[in-house]
C-alpha cells in the first residue's frame, strides 16, 4: 500500500479540513471576524436558543446512543445474515440515503456483483425511494427465489414512496414464508410508539427499532435507521460510532482557529455572501457518489428556505472533469467546491510499462494510479481556482468505518452551525409538503380532493 510520511500524520487526525486554496477569494481577517457571529449559532445549537431546538439530539447520539438497542441491532444483523441472502431496505430521504452511501463507501467497489462468498453477508438493496415500477419489478426479478428480508424505514410509515414498496415486498415475503414466517423476516424502524408503521409493526410482532423523536430524518443514518442496514451489510457499527463519538469531541469548542467544522460552516457563509450560491461537493473515488447525494439531503433541507440558502451539488471527478469540467471551469461564477478527498486508497496499483509508447504513458510507468490521481485533484485545484472557484477541501485518511462515522458527525454539526449562520432553522423542512400535497390531490387521497380537482381544472386550461 501505497504511504508517505505525511499521509501518516493525516492518519492520525482522521480528517483535516483544508482552506488553503481560499486565499484569493477570503482575506486572512474574515473568519476572524465571524467569530461572534459562530459564538452565536454555537450556542442556538449547544444551548436550544435556536428555531428547530427539539430536533437536536443528533449531536450526542455517537456518545449516549441506546446500548440495549445497540446490542439488538447487531443481534438483528447477525440473524438477517443467517437467513437471508438479501436484505430488502425500503425508505426514502433520510430513512434511505445514509444506509445507501455507507454501504456503498465501506465496501468493494463491485459490492453488488460480488457472489454472496466474497460478500460474506447479505446484498443489501434498496426499495421505495422512487416510483418506479420497473425499479421494483426488476429487484422481485432479481431476488427470485432467494431468501430474503425486510427493513422498513419511516418515520411516519404513510410516506407514499415506502409505503408502497413496503406493500409490495410484504405481499412476496407472506407468499413465500406465509404470515407467521414472514413476520420473523421484518424489522420495522420508525417512532418509537406512534404512527402508522409502529401500529403494524406491533399487532403483527415484527422487531422494531426506533427513529428517536429528537433526530431527523437527514440526521438519522446514525440510529438504527443507518446503522440496521450498515450491519447487515456486514461493516462494523461499533467503529462507526466510535468514529463519530471522536468527531462529537473534536468538533465542541466554537474557537474558529481550533473547530475544522465550524471553519467550513463559516467559510460557506463569507461564500455564500459573496455570490458563490452554488456549492459542489466532489471526490475522487467513484465509491463516495451517493456520499455526496447524502450530503445534499443534508445540505439542502437544513438550508434552502426562506428564499435563500446555498444550492448542494455535486460532481465526481476524474469523470466529470471531461463533462461538467468545462462549466466548473468557465460558466457562471457563482460555484464553490468542497473536495472530500481519500488521502490513503485501499488499494493500490502501478502504471504499467509498455513495449512501446504509443500513449506516451512512458514517463508514468511505475507511478502510483493514486499518485496520479493526487496530482490530478492538484491540477484541478489550481485550475479552479484560477478560474475563479474557491475550493475547499476534506481530506480523510481511510475509507473505513471510524473514518465515516468522523465524517458524517463533521458533516452534521457543519450543517447545524451553518443554518444557523444563516439565520434559518437548519432541522425543518417545510417545503417538501408542497408536491406531497398536489400527489395527493391529483392521486385521489381523501382530504385532498379540493386540491385535486384545482390542479385538473389548471391543467386543462
Ligand atoms: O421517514 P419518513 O417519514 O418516511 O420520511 C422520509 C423523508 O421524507 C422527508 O420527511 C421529506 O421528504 C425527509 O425529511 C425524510 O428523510
Amino acid at each position: 500500500m501505497y504511504k508517505n510520511k505525511e499521509k501518516e500524520v493525516v492518519m492520525m487526525a482522521h480528517l483535516s479540513f483544508d482552506s488553503s486554496a481560499l486565499k484569493k477569494f477570503v482575506h486572512d481577517n474574515e473568519l476572524g471576524e465571524m467569530q461572534a457571529m459562530v459564538n452565536a449559532a454555537d450556542s442556538q445549537l449547544r444551548n436550544g436558543t435556536g428555531a428547530g431546538a427539539d430536533f437536536r439530539d443528533w449531536l450526542h447520539l455517537p456518545s449516549e446512543y441506546d446500548q440495549e438497542e445497540f446490542a439488538r441491532i447487531k443481534a438483528a444483523a447477525k440473524k438477517i445474515q443467517a437467513d437471508s441472502d438479501f436484505l430488502v431496505t425500503i425508505g426514502i430521504g433520510g430513512s434511505y440515503l445514509g444506509a445507501r452511501m455507507a454501504i456503498d463507501f465501506l465496501h468493494n467497489s463491485f459490492y453488488q456483483a460480488q457472489t454472496p462468498e466474497a460478500r460474506k453477508a447479505p446484498f443489501v438493496v434498496f426499495a421505495g425511494n422512487s416510483l418506479s415500477s420497473s425499479y421494483l419489478q426488476d429487484l422481485i426479478t432479481l431476488i427470485g427465489d432467494h431468501d430474503f428480508s425486510i427493513n422498513v424505514i419511516s418515520k411516519s410509515g404513510t410516506t407514499t414512496e415506502p409505503s408502497i414498496a413496503f406493500r409490495v415486498f410484504h405481499e412476496l415475503l407472506v407468499k413465500k414464508y406465509g404470515e407467521e414466517a414472514a413476520n420473523q423476516r421484518i424489522y420495522a424502524t420508525t417512532d418509537r410508539a406512534r404512527g402508522a408503521l409502529k401500529t403494524e409493526a406491533d399487532a403483527n410482532g415484527w422487531e422494531t427499532f426506533v427513529i428517536p423523536d429528537g433526530v431527523g430524518g437527514r440526521y438519522s443514518v446514525l440510529t438504527a435507521v443507518g446503522l440496521l442496514p450498515i450491519a447487515a451489510s456486514g461493516a462494523d457499527i461499533d467503529q462507526l460510532m466510535a468514529g463519530a463519538a471522536e468527531a462529537e469531541k473534536a468538533y465542541v469548542d466554537p474557537d474558529l482557529s481550533k473547530n475544522e467544522a465550524y471553519q467550513y460552516a463559516a467559510y460557506r457563509n463569507i461564500l455564500y455572501r459573496k455570490g458563490y450560491t452554488t456549492e459542489l461537493l466532489e471526490n475522487y473515488e467513484p465509491n463516495m457518489a451517493m456520499f455526496a447525494e447524502w450530503w445534499k439531503q443534508l445540505a439542502g433541507e437544513s438550508e434552502g428556505k426562506d428564499q435563500k440558502g446555498i444550492y448542494p451539488s455535486s460532481a465526481n471527478f476524474t469523470t466529470d472533469l471531461h463533462s461538467l469540467g468545462q462549466y466548473i471551469q468557465e460558466g457562471l461564477r457563482n460555484l464553490m467546491e468542497t473536495v472530500v478527498k481519500l488521502d490513503t486508497p485501499n488499494h493500490d496499483l502501478d502504471v504499467p510499462g509498455a513495449a512501446n509508447d504509443l500513449d506516451g504513458l512512458g514517463y508514468l510507468e511505475g507511478k502510483s494510479i493514486d499518485w496520479v490521481n493526487t496530482q490530478a485533484y492538484k491540477a484541478v485545484v489550481a485550475a479552479h481556482n484560477a478560474g475563479g472557484v474557491p475550493v475547499m477541501t476534506v481530506h480523510i485518511d481511510e475509507e473505513n468505518e471510524y473514518t465515516l462515522g468522523y465524517m458524517i458527525y463533521f458533516f452534521e454539526v457543519a450543517m447545524g452551525i451553518s443554518g444557523y449562520l444563516n439565520g434559518i432553522n437548519p432541522f425543518n423542512q417545510p417545503g417538501v409538503e408542497a408536491y406531497k400535497t398536489n400527489m395527493f390531490g391529483l392521486l385521489g387521497k381523501p382530504g385532498f380532493e379540493e386540491v385535486g380537482d384545482q390542479l385538473r381544472a389548471e391543467m386543462d386550461d
